[in-house]
């Protein structure tokens, strides 16, 4: 068994009055936030600014306070069992055009409620519920 640990942005940017979430599309089929595995000696936020960078091309990641939610789920690779966690944070950027890179089939941005409907997985949506509440408290 494999226990690994990813970190990833819940990652919006504003457009007049609209807030609009990025989704990438993952070569296994789903769509979800950008995040990655944590490498040696890093901590969760610096794996998650370095594969925002590696994954997007996007580096004016600015965080929102109070905001860390902690996902898990299973799955096999190369016949083995994976348990992972996943981290996400929150946080803004004024950057629109996404660099993808070879890990990643597309990307979008949208709003709250097409991104609900995009999200592939329950535990990403409720980690999207939390930030959209989160943002409609604080912006
Ligand atoms: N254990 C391992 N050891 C070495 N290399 C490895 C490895 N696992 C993957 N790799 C390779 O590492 C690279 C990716 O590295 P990273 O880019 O660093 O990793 P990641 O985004 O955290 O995850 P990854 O894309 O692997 O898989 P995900 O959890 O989304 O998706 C994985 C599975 O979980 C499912 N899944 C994804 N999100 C889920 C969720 N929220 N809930 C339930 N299931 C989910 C997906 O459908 C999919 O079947 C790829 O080249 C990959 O081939």
């Amino acid at each position: 068994m494999i226990e690994e640990t990813s970190a990833g942005i819940v990652l919006f940017r504003k457009e007049g009055a609209k807030k609009l979430f990025l989704l990438l599309h993952y070569p296994s089929g789903h769509w979800d936030f950008v995040k990655g595995k944590m490498e040696k000696g890093e901590t969760i936020h610096e794996t998650a600014i370095r594969e925002t960078k590696e994954e997007t091309g996007i580096t004016d990641v600015k965080f929102l306070d109070n905001f860390e939610e902690w996902i898990e789920y299973n799955f096999q690779y190369q016949g083995e069992l994976v348990q992972k966690k996943v981290v996400f944070f929150l946080a803004e950027t004024n950057t629109k055009d996404v660099e993808i890179s070879h890990e990643h089939l597309d990307y979008i941005w949208m709003d709250y409620n097409t991104a609900m409907e995009k999200t592939t997985f329950d535990n990403a949506k409720t980690v999207l519920t939390r930030a959209q509440m989160l943002l409609s408290e604080t912006l």
